[in-house]
């Protein structure tokens, strides 16, 4: 069993808390917070052992028991997830080499906090046995398995896209735009396509990025210049193939993220989390070489199972990205709950074997 720390326990922490909590060969060794809010409440009914990254004084004087520093949980953790603020993953990074603790940093930090930076469908092997990984941001997660099978399948000579921001989580009540479309940055390319050319060193890709007054999902316009000339049926295939892809069937009748979050609410998901990039089926079209399509990142939850498969990568717990793939859906209920792009029930497959 493997015993994974949380350190910073906000959007990205608690929910990268209760995926482990879920996995068959993982449980949460503790999470560590600095301040007693709503957040350090649920994670102590959850039973996460709460642990304070800058001194027990305010939770013991909001009366909430604490099992430790951080350094108690680093100590005792296999591996520590750090989902605290960009920035402050770094300045942490010296802590988990003092301990000797694997580290796994998400995307608000620079690539170079980290051994690798890591998207499970596209590098898992050259994550596996290392120090530190970073888990690539949310949109760059989400470009990151939509390239990689069709880089593998036919070639990608050119990607540009257009990445329709969120202006802020629906917790963040500071952030903005409340009344304003924003290019965002204004600067060609925007850090997206770089990013992804951490996880696919040699992708030509050009990405554009603004930011616009919704909480819900980021959404992308994809354009796709192909090495190859395969129909607009032979794509729908290949990506309704691929397990975190979900195709939007028209007969659901969803025309954008209001209606796909209250459809995995329906479905029973935990906060209506999309841990799939969701993908307007009618929207995929090849002309030519040029693929086109609209796809929608849930910037909360996509990178959530990516943090699993790394904590599984860096404990060499599998060498298969398959396996833990294959693992992490299952546990967390990837795919459930949704039709498959032809109306039936989405296949989720059996537990891999280690
Ligand atoms: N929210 C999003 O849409 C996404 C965020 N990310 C990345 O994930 C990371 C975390 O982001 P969020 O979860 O959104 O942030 P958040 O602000 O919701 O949560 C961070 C948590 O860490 C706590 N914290 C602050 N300083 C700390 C310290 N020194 N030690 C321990 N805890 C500390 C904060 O109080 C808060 O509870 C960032 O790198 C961000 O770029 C990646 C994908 C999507
Ligand atoms: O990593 C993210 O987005 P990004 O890929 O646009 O930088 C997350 O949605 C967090 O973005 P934020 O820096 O706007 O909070």
């Amino acid at each position: 069993m493997l015993h994974v720390g949380i350190n910073g326990f906000g959007t990205i922490g608690k929910r990268v808390a209760d995926a482990v909590r879920v996995q068959p060969d993982m449980t949460v060794a503790g999470v560590a917070k600095r301040s007693p809010n709503f957040e350090a409440t649920i994670a102590d009914d959850r039973g996460y052992d709460l642990y304070a990254a800058d001194g027990r004084e305010p939770f013991d004087e909001a009366d909430l028991a604490t099992a430790g520093t951080v350094h108690d949980l680093i100590e005792t953790s296999d591996v520590v997830v750090d989902t605290t603020p960009s920035g402050v993953g770094a300045a942490n990074a010296p802590l988990y080499a003092e301990h000797d603790t694997p580290a796994i940093f998400q995307g608000g930090e620079d690539a170079d906090v980290a051994d690798v930076s890591f998207n499970a469908r596209a590098n898992y092997e050259n994550a596996v046995g290392a120090d530190t990984a970073r888990v690539v941001s949310c949109n760059t997660t989400g470009l990151s398995r939509l390239l990689a099978p069709l880089k593998e399948s036919y070639g990608v000579e050119k990607s540009r896209v257009t990445l329709v921001r969120r202006g802020a989580d629906p917790g963040q009540t500071g952030r903005g735009p409340i009344n304003d479309t924003l290019p965002d940055p204004v600067e060609i390319p925007s850090h997206h396509g770089p990013d992804v050319q951490t996880i696919f060193p040699d992708l030509d890709i050009d990405t554009m990025g603004m930011k616009v007054p919704t909480t819900q999902m980021h959404t992308h316009s994809v354009n796709v210049t192909l090495e190859s000339e395969p129909t607009t049926e032979e794509v729908t295939s290949l990506l309704t193939d691929e397990s975190r892809l979900f195709l939007i069937p028209k007969t659901l009748g969803i025309d954008g993220a209001g209606k796909l979050k209250e459809y995995t609410r329906d479905a029973g998901r935990p906060r209506g989390d999309v841990w799939e990039n969701c993908i307007w089926a009618e929207s995929i079209t090849v002309q030519g070489r040029d693929l086109y399509l609209f796809q929608a990142i849930h910037q909360e939850a996509d990178v959530v199972p990516e943090n699993i498969d790394a904590v599984r990568a860096l404990s060499e717990r599998t060498a298969s990205a398959e396996k833990s793939i294959r693992r992490t859906d299952e546990a967390l209920g990837v795919g459930r709950g949704l039709v498959e792009h032809d109306g039936s029930p989405q296949r989720v497959d059996s537990h891999a074997d280690d």
